[in-house]
Order: structure tokens, then C-alpha cells, then sequence
């Protein structure tokens, strides 16, 4: 099991305090913003606090992800050559709509990690989709970079592209969401939801990450830490899932010391697929765990 990725909470990179503490609040990854979370006449600030932030602060073992502003934008470019000096684990990429978007940053990247005698493949890439066209393209961005570790989906930018709105039961986003998951889980990098935005609203927000984690995503960007313990509560395999998988998993070796590939348990059909996904709640379980008792030591 890779690394963890169940929340990335979103940090506006022109607000000092909560830059020096976002790491406080335990989500897996941090998401330092330089696009719509600042204003045109802050962007140059927000770069130089975040480029400050990177180099001087220590945020642990979270991960840190930095969203730049496109590279169609007067921003993007500057955003690129000062992030990779950085040195985040991953930036992310606005906006996404063709592999060729994903190719130019990766080529900026690599010019730029040369330049500065940076091993080639340091800095990783997210791709954020957040139009139709990104979605119909969603495959061949999924696959256009080796450094691609995820691809997410922005819902807000996407439903003004639709020319809808989000509704709390987000049946707009269905169709896009099962794009983005088909094609991340066919390129084998990880599957990222998007922002839930009414802070106060509780009740759907836990209705809508049921939903994420049923439709099969790795995890979700957040855009306040109270979000942050609700989703990892329900990103985290039950007792009664653990123990039920031990059982499959103890029934499977059984059955294969005894020559059979499909047996029952308590009338249920366990075969390979199910073996696997026991398997999976296993390695979540651990991986959650292994983070949990390594921050502890920190
Ligand atoms: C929503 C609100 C204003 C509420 O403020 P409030 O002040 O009412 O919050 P409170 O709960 O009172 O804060 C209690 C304590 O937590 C601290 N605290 C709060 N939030 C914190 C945080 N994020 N990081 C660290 N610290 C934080 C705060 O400083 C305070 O600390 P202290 O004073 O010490 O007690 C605030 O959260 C916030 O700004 N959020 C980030 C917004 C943002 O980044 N938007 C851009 C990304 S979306 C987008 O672009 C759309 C997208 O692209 C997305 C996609 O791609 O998916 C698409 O298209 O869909
Ligand atoms: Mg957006």
C-alpha cells in the first residue's frame, strides 16, 4: 500500500498563520494554494511566504502539495520556478485539460530540477480536473507523466463548466467522479474527490464522504480542519471490517492447503476478489496504524 492520501487540506498561501500551523490538525497531506484562494494582487506575496514556509518550516512526515496557478496564466510559470526550488513532494496542477498540459509542466520541471542539480523525478505531480474536457481526456492525462501520483476532481470550476450548481447530493458529479476514478485506477495512481464547501454542514458532508469511499476514492481535499477527523473516522476499516477480514483471509489459506479455490463462510461466496479486497482492508488498517503510532513519536 502506497502512502496515505485520504485528506489534503487546502491552505490559502497567502495566510501566515494558518501556513505555520496547518500541520497541527493531522491530515495526511497539506495543499498550499497559490490559485483561487488568492487574489491577483496577492500572488506574488503568496508565493514568496509559501517558498519561505517550505524551506524553513518542519510539517513532519505530511505531505505537502502545493497547487500552482496554470501555466496559461502570468503566474504559473514563476509558481513553477519557485516551488521545485522548494521542494514540496508534489505539485498540483489547476485546471487540467489534455495530456499536453501535464507533459509542458513535467518538461518545466525537469529543466528546472537540472538546473538546480536536483535528482530528475524529485518533484512529483497531481493533476486537478476541473472542466467537460478535462473529463473526457481524464485517461490520457491520468497517463501522460511518470511523476503523476493522482488525479482529482474540482467540482466547483466543474459544475460552473456544466452550467449547473452543486447540489448536496452531488448527483451532477456522478458521471465525472466514475470518469476520474475509471482512470486513475487504469494508470494505477490515486483517485482524489474534491472540496466539500459549507463548513457548517455536517450531515452532508458525511453523506457525501460515504459516498467518495463507496464509489472507491483514496481520499478528499478539505478546505477546513473540522473536516479532518470525520473523514479519517470513515476512511478507517471498523473492527467488525478487520475482524471479518482475518476471517476470509484465515478460511482462504484453509481452503488452499486443501487444494479448493472457492469455498463458503456463513453462506457467503469467498473467491479471489474477495480474498484481495480483505487483503486491502488489512494493509489500510496497517497503514493507518503504522502513521498514527509514527506521529505519536514525534
Ligand atoms: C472556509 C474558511 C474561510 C473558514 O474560515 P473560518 O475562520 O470560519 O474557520 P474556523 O473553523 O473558524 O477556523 C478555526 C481555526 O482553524 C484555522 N483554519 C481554518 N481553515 C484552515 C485551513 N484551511 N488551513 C489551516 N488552518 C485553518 C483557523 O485559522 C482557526 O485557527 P485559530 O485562529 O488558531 O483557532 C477557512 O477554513 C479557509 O480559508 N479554508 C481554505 C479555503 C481554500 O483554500 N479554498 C481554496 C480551495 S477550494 C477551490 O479552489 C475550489 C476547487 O478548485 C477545489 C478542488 O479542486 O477540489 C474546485 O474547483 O472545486
Ligand atoms: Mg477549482
Amino acid at each position: 500500500m502506497g502512502r496515505l492520501r485520504r485528506s489534503m487540506l487546502y491552505v490559502p498561501g497567502n495566510n501566515p498563520s494558518m501556513i505555520r500551523d496547518a500541520h497541527i490538525y493531522g491530515s495526511d497531506a497539506i495543499m498550499f494554494d497559490l490559485e483561487d484562494s488568492v487574489s491577483l494582487n496577492e500572488k506574488d506575496a503568496a508565493r514568496n511566504l509559501v517558498y519561505e514556509a517550505l524551506r524553513t518550516c518542519d510539517y513532519g512526515r505530511t505531505e505537502i502539495v502545493v497547487r500552482v496557478n496554470g501555466l496559461n496564466t502570468p503566474f504559473g510559470r514563476g509558481d513553477f520556478e519557485a516551488m521545485v526550488r522548494a521542494k514540496p513532494d508534489a505539485i498540483r496542477l489547476p485546471k487540467t485539460e489534455t495530456p499536453e498540459d501535464v507533459k509542458e509542466a513535467d518538461e518545466l520541471i525537469t529543466q528546472i530540477e537540472k538546473e538546480i542539480g536536483m535528482e530528475q523525478g524529485t518533484i512529483k505531480l497531481m493533476a486537478a480536473i476541473e472542466s467537460s474536457l478535462g473529463i473526457i481526456n481524464a485517461y490520457t492525462i491520468a497517463t501522460a507523466s511518470s511523476r503523476l501520483i493522482g488525479i482529482a476532481i474540482g467540482a466547483e470550476d466543474f459544475v460552473t463548466d456544466l452550467k449547473t450548481t452543486r447540489s448536496k447530493e452531488g448527483i451532477e458529479l456522478l458521471t465525472a467522479r466514475s470518469q476520474v476514478l475509471f482512470a486513475a485506477r487504469a494508470a494505477g495512481i490515486d483517485a482524489l474527490d474534491t472540496v466539500f464547501s459549507d463548513v457548517n454542514d455536517e450531515e452532508a458532508f458525511i453523506r457525501e464522504v460515504k459516498l467518495i469511499k463507496q464509489l472507491g476514492f483514496d481520499g478528499k481535499s478539505l478546505i477546513n480542519p473540522s473536516q479532518i477527523n470525520i473523514l479519517h473516522h470513515i476512511f478507517t476499516p471498523t473492527e467488525d471490517e478487520i475482524k471479518s477480514s482475518i476471517r476470509v483471509i484465515k478460511a482462504a489459506k484453509d481452503a488452499e492447503n486443501r487444494g479448493l479455490g472457492v469455498i463458503s463462510l456463513d453462506g457467503k461466496m469467498v473467491d479471489k476478489p474477495i480474498i484481495d479486497r480483505a487483503y486491502r482492508v488489512l494493509e489500510l488498517t496497517e497503514a493507518v496504524n503504522r502513521d498514527s503510532i509514527e506521529e505519536m513519536w514525534q
